[in-house]
């Protein structure tokens, strides 16, 4: 072994032009056959591992790759496909699996000739704080484990057949364990799944694998002591079955789990080095001399160049301590950032030369090998001096810095946060506005995306449509989505958000201190990609963003029409962001900067103005010592945005993909006057929560799923409005999709509003 080997824990599996989705939503449409998918998929891994052997790593990692999702693989890998979808004989893995990730409607025939019962999706939730959407595996006490998939040996064979050094990266059995639902007793199960885990490293081991990454992301969490007295047993066992294990943990610092992680009977351990810098040390002291000490030392969660004299400060005691011999590596999978700088052309070039994407980090760890195995070869000495150039010119950029933000931010009044009168005289108020009948229907925002919509935005950005034909386009689609709206029967209106390429980076195009980029995609769930924008400088708002849209669709309609804000929190989350100061200021200085739109919008005369957080709760920090300190700061800059609005000014806010259990008083405490949440899919259990708590103010539980291409019918629908009004009382609540529409057809869209709308109708006369 070198002294210093380098492997990543991932890498991002959509592709440099984002191949994977292309190819996948052809799939999906019957345009491609499942062997053309399999061999864009293999092209996509051959590249990527070719990235990798060629920026020098000694391992290449397989068993990241993923047609939808990697937690699904191993659902199929372990043979837990729950019993629910009554998969028979006559559907190929493939079929399962696309089935799994996106449902099936109870129409379908299926190609064993019989039509089975609807059978909607696994659930889809966050991967710890990321934005990143994993599929649920569900667990019952008869839940069995077999070997059920030849996929990740397939692939260990294709990297082999190209001649590579193959380290296999699977999910460590706790933390499927603990990622999957429907038991409380998941632990019990592990003594079914550990002979599994067995066998597949068996298998690798009998294929010449060197090394199995067993990801333990869970180490990083609150465990209950059960789950962390599993461990050293269960490691115990694996380790007996073959390849050298090497387990991973990232997102956050062990803690009280640190001593555990590296006393496990493995050879060797990843930990999180941009996140828990400060156990470097202590876990160098920890495990034993003969293991291998991976250090993710690269940062796989942000964009920004590695200062590398720091990052060399910070090795320098650790290779001390082992003689030299670590492993280095990116904190945590290259899943999280996009592919490479190298196709941004029209990035500004001082901004460009701050960045790393994860291309440009596979080199960032060759220059810090090199840093330390030849300090004094002068290509060494270039490339840092050209690294720290770069970077010291961004510690020193006056662009950065915005006088009358820091001003603002400084004097803002401590009531700044505070709604003119408590929630019961402004509902009143805005009820005497709005006049809307029991149980009012609304969506959350978006329309179908339509190929029209986005053909028309590509036209505009390439310059072949001029400013006043995109608007006039858009301002169709809008005049679209208020008509169907209704002709629905809906009661509050959206405009549809033709306009916005996403609900982050649309607002980031136009706020002042944020850049965004052409090709910096990153995977959010299955096919579906988010290009988060950049937070380089203090933001504000050079002026109104969503007003004219907004304006524009209420003319249309005698209904109140929605302004639709997205939140300072979101907006924070789901960006690349700075980390030259607190989260907490700049999330402040969005606040504000939002807080303006708010004010414009009313002013304009709309009456309902959604600020949308989805991101609120995978915001949370993953340990609780830290959830205090950041919903405090969360909570009141959503307040901050919304503290401007009159008394009569319905705010809603919309949140999903996510347990919200755990932060309800502090989403009470965020006092919008409706909250819409995704419920469907756990069949309204989320909503248990609000009714124990006792939510105080108006709630829309979703009621149906809109991931999935399946229609629901009424009476799905009104079943699970009976559920709600169970337990939160019916005066409280509102009907709408568990989300926006923008990924589903018109057609699906029309036919599901027109469902939800009757089912609304049905409990209005049951209510009568
Ligand atoms: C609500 N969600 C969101 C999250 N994060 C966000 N940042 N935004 C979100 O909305 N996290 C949680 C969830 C995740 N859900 C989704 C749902 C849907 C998408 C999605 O549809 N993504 C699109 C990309 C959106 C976009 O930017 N569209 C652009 C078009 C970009 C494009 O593909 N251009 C083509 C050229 C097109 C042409 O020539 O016709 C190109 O560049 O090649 C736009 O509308 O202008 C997706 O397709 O994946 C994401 C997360
Ligand atoms: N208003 C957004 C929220 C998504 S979380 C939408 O409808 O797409
Ligand atoms: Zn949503």
């Amino acid at each position: 072994m070198k002294e210093i080997a380098l492997h990543v824990p991932g890498f991002p599996r959509i592709g440099a032009a984002r191949e994977l989705k292309h190819a996948l939503e052809r799939y999906w449409r019957d345009e491609l056959s499942d062997n053309e998918l399999e061999q864009t998929a293999a092209a996509l891994r051959a590249r990527h591992w070719a990235a990798q052997r060629d920026a020098g790593l000694d391992y290449v990692t397989v068993g990241d790759f993923a047609l939808y999702d990697h937690v699904a693989n191993h659902i199929q890998l372990l043979g837990c496909e729950p019993a629910r979808f009554s998969f028979g004989t006559a559907e190929t893995p493939l079929q399962r699996y696309s089935i799994m990730a996106r449902g099936r409607s109870g129409r379908d025939e299926c190609s064993c000739g019989s039509a089975h019962a609807a059978s909607p999706a696994l659930a889809m939730t966050k991967w710890f704080d990321t934005n990143y959407h994993y599929l649920v595996p569900e667990f019952d006490a008869d839940t069995l484990f077999n070997l059920s998939s030849e996929r990740l040996f397939d692939e260990v064979a294709e990297a082999q057949a190209l001649g590579h050094a193959v380290k296999v990266t699977l999910l460590g059995p706790l933390t499927f364990l603990w990622l999957g639902k429907g038991l409380d007793d998941r632990l019990g199960l592990l003594d079914r799944l550990l002979p599994v885990y067995g066998e597949i490293l068996a298998r690798l081991k009998a294929m010449g694998v060197a090394w199995v990454q067993l990801d333990e992301p869970i180490l990083g969490l609150d465990l209950p002591a059960p789950w962390r007295g599993a461990f050293e047993n269960a490691y115990w066992q694996l380790n007996q079955a073959g390849a050298a294990l090497l387990v991973a943990t990232y997102f956050a610092p062990l803690e009280e789990n640190l001593s555990l992680a590296c006393r496990l009977p493995v050879a060797g351990l990843h930990v999180d080095g941009v996140r828990a810098t400060h156990e470097l040390v202590n876990v160098a002291d920890w495990l034993p001399a003969h293991k291998v000490l991976s250090i993710g030392i690269v940062d796989g969660r942000n964009i920004w160049r590695t200062d590398l004299d720091l990052a060399l400060a910070r090795l320098a005691p650790v290779l001390d301590k082992r003689q030299g011999e670590v492993w280095l590596s990116t904190s945590c999978s290259l899943l999280h950032v996009p592919y490479s700088l190298a196709d941004e052309t029209q990035l500004d070039a001082e901004l460009k030369g701050w960045l790393a994407f994860a291309m440009e980090k596979l080199d960032e760890l060759a220059l810090l090998r090199a840093a330390i195995a030849t300090p004094q070869a002068p290509a060494v000495q270039a490339s840092l001096a050209q690294a720290r150039a770069a970077l010291a010119g961004r510690r020193a950029s006056p662009r950065v810095h915005n006088a009358a933000v820091a001003e603002r931010v400084a004097t803002l009044p401590a009531d700044a946060d505070q709604r003119p009168a408590p929630f019961a005289e402004r509902r009143a108020l805005q009820q005497q506005r709005l006049n809307l009948p029991a149980f009012p229907t609304t969506t959350i925002g978006s329309f179908p995306q339509t190929e029209t919509i986005r053909t028309a935005r590509a036209a505009y950005r390439r310059g072949e449509l001029d400013a006043a034909a995109y608007t006039t386009a858009m301002r169709a689609e809008i005049a679209h989505a208020i008509g169907q709206q209704e002709m629905l029967g809906l009661d509050v209106l959206v405009h549809g958000e033709a306009e916005r390429n996403d609900m982050v980076e649309y607002f980031g195009e136009q706020l002042a201190g944020f850049a965004f980029t052409q090709n910096g995609w990153v995977q959010s769930y299955g096919s579906r990609c988010v290009k988060p924008p950049i937070i380089w400088g203090d933001v504000s708002r050079p002026a109104p963003m969503t007003v004219a849209w907004s304006v524009y669709a209420q003319a249309l309609t005698d209904r109140p029409v929605k302004g639709m804000l997205t939140g300072p929190v979101t907006i924070l989350q789901w960006s690349f962001v700075r980390d030259d100061q607190p989260r907490s200021v700049t999330a402040t200085q969005i606040a504000l900067a939002m807080r303006d739109e708010v004010g414009d919008l009313e002013q304009a005369g709309i009456a309902v103005i959604q600020i949308d957080e989805p991101a609120l709760r995978e915001g949370l920090p993953l340990r609780r010592a830290r959830h205090a300190e950041y919903l405090d700061w969360a909570v009141r800059a959503f307040r901050i945005t919304a503290g401007t609005a009159g008394a009569a000014t319905q705010i809603h806010t919309h949140m999903c993909y996510a347990e919200f259990n755990d932060i309800l008083p502090q989403i009470a405490a965020l006092d919008a006057d409706v909250i819409t949440i995704e419920t469907s899919r756990s069949a309204m259990a989320l909503l248990d929560g609000f009714g124990s708590f006792r939510y105080p103010n108006d709630i829309g539980p979703g009621v149906y799923d809109i991931h999935s291409p399946r229609v629901p019918d009424s009476r799905e629908i009104a079943a699970l409005l009976r559920r709600a009004q169970a337990v939160i009382p019916s005066r409280q609540l509102w009907v709408n999709p568990d989300c926006g529409l923008k990924t589903r057809g018109w057609q699906e869209t029309l036919a599901a509003l027109r469902a939800m709308v009757a089912a609304a109708r049905q409990l209005r006369l049951e209510a009568a």
